[in-house]
């Protein structure tokens, strides 16, 4: 697995215990059945049709339990200074994300996706050729692993998860289960 210059893969990012915990603690929370898949939005709300985070959708602080993770993510070197928004992604069996480039005014040059409860491969692709086959890299996304996207791999290169309901993993077919992202993000406010 070769992955585009400044993404980085590191496995058991979370413990059991906190997969487990953060799992129930979002299941208390209220999903945002909006999108293709079900959604919940921490710090600010990221306008996916206009593309913008503004003053106006700050939420509030991360709760405690994701500034903790934030703090983690400062301390592992990943971000200067304190991520400050977050989104729960939920994908079902069948659901996937489509090839993206994290907004580029609305937040700063680290993106993280920490990886709950299933397996799934994302593609990257460089920039400009979204949407052709080939010509990409991928990488299995294991349960309780982090990924960092820096540099070229947060704006050179798209990334995605195709809708599928399971991936080829070494030549093996394996089903997908429910999979829950959590993305780290620093938002850049500009008004
Ligand atoms: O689910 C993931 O790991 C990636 C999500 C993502 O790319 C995004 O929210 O921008
Ligand atoms: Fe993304």
């Amino acid at each position: 697995m070769t992955l585009p210059q400044g993404a980085s893969y590191h496995h058991d990012f979370l413990d059991p215990e906190e997969e487990a915990d953060i799992t129930r603690l979002l299941d208390e929370g209220l999903w945002d059945g909006g999108l293709r898949r079900r959604v919940q939005h921490f710090g600010y709300r990221y306008d996916y049709k206009a593309r913008t985070v503004t003053r106006e959708t700050r939420l509030g602080p991360l709760p405690a339990w994701l500034a903790t993770l934030g703090q983690r993510l400062v301390a592992a070197g990943h971000f200067e200074a304190p991520p400050d928004q977050v989104i729960a992604n939920e994908y079902l069996p069948g659901q996937g994300i489509s090839a993206h480039i994290d907004c580029e005014p609305c937040f700063d040059g680290t993106i993280v996706s920490v990886s709950l409860l299933s397996r799934c491969e994302m593609i990257f692709r460089p920039r400009g050729i979204a949407g052709r086959t080939g010509g990409g890299s991928s990488v299995i996304l294991e349960p309780r692993s982090a990924l960092v996207l820096k540099d070229e791999a947060r704006y050179l290169w798209t990334h995605e998860i195709p809708a599928r309901k399971s991936d080829n993993i070494r030549g093996e077919r394996v089903a997908r289960s429910r999979r829950i992202s959590l993305t780290f993000r620093k938002v850049v406010l500009t008004r």
